[in-house]
């Protein structure tokens, strides 16, 4: 049987979680995680970009989509989860030049919660590891467990940059839900680990017939017929 490729996108506001749920996913079915605000800061755009990172702005279309795509070329042969790309309608027609996602996840946070979690969001900048001082502690106040080296708060998630972010997000998402709703599922709630669990329980058995590549029937599609039956679409 032709081996068949899932490719994911995990759509949401900053502080919404897609990092830590993207980490579940791809630990979880083994598919690779590719966040595109961490190519940025690990990469040469990024360094020329380090003003709109700074300022929470969107990196310009142009610069993100040629990062982006760069590195989804080198893993033709690899299933992904894409988490902060696309985010406005000319990256995800950009996306779409080379490859149809399967499926969008997204996630619908409230606003508060999200300002909540973004101040007390810590990383290590050179792995990306993100801890929160209520939810995931570090072991040890400031260092990462790993290393042990120092974490950092991100200048974009101090507060006078965030509620310009959130604002932001919102109109450049907009066409590019309404673009993916076919293939779009929503969760909404203030707990990661709620719709953690709600994900992994409706997707275990379909997602890993998928993956080991058993299926005969796209269980996207039976995915997608079983969730339109249990969740109300928002
Ligand atoms: N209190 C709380 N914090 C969370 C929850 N889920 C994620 N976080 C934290 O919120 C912050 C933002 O999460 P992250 O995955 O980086 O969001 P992203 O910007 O959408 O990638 C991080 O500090 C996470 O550790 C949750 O359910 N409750
Ligand atoms: N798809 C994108 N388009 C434009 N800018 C982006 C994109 N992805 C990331 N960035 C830039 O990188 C920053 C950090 O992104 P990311 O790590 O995904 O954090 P968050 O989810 O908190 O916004 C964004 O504020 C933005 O400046």
């Amino acid at each position: 049987m032709a081996s068949k490729l899932l490719r994911a996108v995990v759509l949401g506001p900053p502080g919404s979680g897609k990092g830590t749920v993207c980490e579940r996913i791809a630990r979880s079915f083994g598919l690779q995680h590719l966040s595109s605000g961490q190519f940025l800061r690990e990469t040469e755009a990024g360094v020329l970009a380090q003003q709109y990172l700074e300022r929470g702005l969107l990196v310009p279309d142009h610069v993100i989509t040629r990062v982006m795509l760069t590195e989804l070329e080198k893993r033709r042969e690899q299933h992904w989860l894409l988490d902060g790309f696309p985010r406005t309608l000319g990256q995800a027609k950009a996306l779409d030049g080379i490859c149809q996602p399967d499926l969008v996840i997204s996630l619908n946070i409230p606003f508060e919660t999200l300002k909540d979690r973004l101040s007390a969001r810590w990383v290590h900048p050179a792995s990306g590891r993100v801890y929160n001082m209520d939810f995931n502690p570090p072991h040890t106040q400031g260092v990462d467990d790993l290393t042990g080296e120092p974490l950092v708060q991100r200048e974009d998630d101090k507060p006078e940059a965030v509620a310009a972010r959130l604002r932001k997000y919102k109109d450049a998402a907009k066409p590019v839900i309404e673009l993916y709703k076919g293939i779009l599922y929503s969760f909404s709630g203030t707990e990661t680990n709620k719709i953690w669990w709600f994900f992994f329980s409706i997707n275990y058995f379909l997602l890993n017939v998928f993956l080991s590549q058993k299926a005969t029937l796209s269980p996207v599609a039976i995915w997608g017929a079983t969730w339109k039956m249990c969740v109300p679409q928002s």
